[in-house]
């Protein structure tokens, strides 16, 4: 198939399940074919691919693209006093204490979080950068702390955790370091889950794959070689290959070329019509134009979990990007659970809970633990 030609590819047609590829731990994933042998995905799974509306790409100055680049990820705050109790002393302060009111802490609220969860299933779902590690420079330096993983196993021991994160899966899953997770690497695009077997050898090495868009895998390549070479001249500009998206990230280049960065983006992009551009936090991120975000992802585990439209789960996910929001979307529009975005600023999101930092998303996670561990005795 051409895969640059303007013509709308049919993945799958609706009487036509998809398929999940199965590979075995041990062979690098990348490494592994696209087979269309496998695991059925779960009903009502199926992709449609919707056409790029035609002047999708228009000049990065006139589109309102730089400015989208400039307010992706707003500088982190130092908040001067614990607003959280109620005491704000500057305007900053004062704005994200109204915004609180909006979005409560999840620690303030954990009571009413857990009363909720009382008799439920949890379901764990974390993004990783801004979520699990900090935000730093190097996006190939956000190590997550050894106390940060020591609590996701730990609350992995008593709900079914995933990690559902814009990095190439092998990254995230090399970062975190824990066999026993669900991972979802390009922005949900690339599903790893553990296989449930009870046959201990078999769990330890076998993981079902599920990748929906496995055959632009040549293409975001392509494009990733021509991101790097156009960007190359740009001092601070990193482009990253995520595996079904690349990222082009502008956090270290001066303010005064971001258009420039944003420029190079959208000429490589418009001899692609079948990939899109979304942003997040200083970073442009280029991805293939079919109906699958992280929302959909979730929906996906809780489905190949055998935990979907059960009245008795509570789903929970935790993240601070734009991506993140597909998947509060899911959990706020189905009633099915709660969304907890990770910010120090106040910024309008579908999530119903907030928590500021990483150190707060590590504290909620060990309450979560404390919690299940005192329902257990
Ligand atoms: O979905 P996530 O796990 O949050 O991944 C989103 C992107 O995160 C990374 O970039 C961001 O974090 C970097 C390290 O802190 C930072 O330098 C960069 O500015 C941020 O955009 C990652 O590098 C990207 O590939 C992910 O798509």
């Amino acid at each position: 198939m051409d895969l640059k030609s303007n013509h709308t590819p049919v993945l799958t047609d609706s009487a036509a399940p998809i398929n999940i590829t199965k590979s075995r731990l041990g062979v690098h994933s990348s490494l592994l074919p696209y087979s269309p042998t496998g695991t059925t995905i779960p009903h009502g799974m199926l992709l449609t691919i919707p056409r790029k509306k035609a002047g999708f790409l228009e000049d990065v100055r006139s589109s309102g693209w730089l400015d989208a680049m400039k307010s992706s990820s707003p500088p982190p705050r130092k908040i001067t006093k614990d607003v959280s109790h109620g005491f704000a002393s500057s305007e900053a302060d004062s704005s994200y204490f109204s915004w609180l009111l909006k979005y409560p802490s999840a620690l303030t609220s954990f009571e009413q979080i857990t009363n909720y969860a009382k008799g439920k299933r949890i379901a764990l779902f974390l993004d990783y950068d801004g979520t699990l590690s900090p935000i730093v420079d190097n996006p190939d330096c956000a190590f997550m702390s050894d106390n940060m993983r020591a609590a996701v196993k730990r609350v992995a021991e008593y709900f079914p955790t995933a990690i559902i994160s814009g990095r190439n899966r092998d990254m995230v899953y090399e970062f975190v370091g824990l066999t026993e997770l669900y991972y979802a690497g390009s922005h949900g695009m690339d599903i790893m889950c553990p296989v449930k077997s009870t046959n201990k050898q078999k769990q330890d090495k076998e993981v079902n794959l599920f990748q929906p868009a496995a055959e632009f895998l040549p293409m975001i390549d392509e494009v990733f070689r021509s991101l790097v070479e156009t960007t190359k001249d740009i001092k601070g500009a990193k482009v990253e290959n995520n595996k079904f998206c690349a990222s082009v990230h502008y956090r270290n280049v001066d303010e005064k070329n971001w258009d420039l960065v944003g420029q190079c983006v959208h000429d490589v992009l418009k001899g692609y019509p079948r990939l899109r551009l979304t942003h997040g936090r200083k970073v442009l991120e280029v991805r293939p134009v079919i109906n699958w975000d992280k929302g959909k992802a979730v929906t996906f585990i809780l489905e190949s979990l055998g935990l979907a439209n059960c009245d008795d789960v509570l789903p929970i996910y935790i993240g601070d990007d734009r991506t993140d929001e597909d998947a509060f979307k899911v959990l706020r529009e189905g009633n099915k659970g709660y969304g907890i975005l990770v910010s120090s600023a106040p910024k309008q999101s579908n999530a119903n809970y907030s928590l500021r930092d990483p150190s707060e998303v590590m504290e909620f996670l060990k309450s979560l633990v404390l919690w299940r561990s005192n329902l257990a005795l």
